[in-house]
C-alpha cells in the first residue's frame, strides 16, 4: 500500500465516499455511536483486530457509548495516505454489524 501523502483535493474527494468521516487537523476522524457501553467496547476490540491485520493503527477512544478514531500515517511524517482511507473503509464495513451509527 503506497504511503505517499495525498493532496487536499484527493482527501476531499475520497471523504465524499466515507460519510461521517472528516479531516480533523491532520488526521482522518470519525466518531461512532453504539447502543451501549459494552457494545462500544466490543467494537473497539474488533477495530483493534482490523488495525493489527492492516498494520495501521488509529488513536482509538472508547467513550460511554462512542468509539472515536483519528488516524494519519506515521511512516509518511503524519500525512494522510491511502493506508488511512483503507483503515477507514474497513472500519466502516464492520460498523453496521456492531449497530454503530
Ligand atoms: C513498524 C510498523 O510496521 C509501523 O510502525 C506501522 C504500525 N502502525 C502504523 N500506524 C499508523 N497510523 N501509521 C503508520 O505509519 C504505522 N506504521
Amino acid at each position: 500500500m503506497p504511503t505517499e501523502p495525498l493532496s487536499q483535493k484527493e482527501i476531499e474527494d475520497r471523504l465524499r465516499e466515507l460519510p461521517g468521516w472528516s479531516l480533523a487537523g491532520d488526521r482522518l476522524a470519525r466518531t461512532y455511536r453504539l447502543a451501549t457501553h459494552f457494545a462500544a467496547a466490543a467494537m473497539v476490540v474488533h477495530v483493534a483486530r482490523v488495525q493489527d491485520e492492516l498494520n495501521h493503527h488509529s488513536d482509538l477512544t472508547l467513550g460511554y457509548d462512542t468509539v472515536a478514531l483519528a488516524v494519519n500515517t506515521h511512516d509518511a511524517g503524519g500525512a494522510v495516505t491511502d493506508r488511512d482511507f483503507e483503515l477507514a473503509s474497513r472500519v466502516d464495513a464492520i460498523a453496521s454489524a456492531h449497530g454503530a451509527s
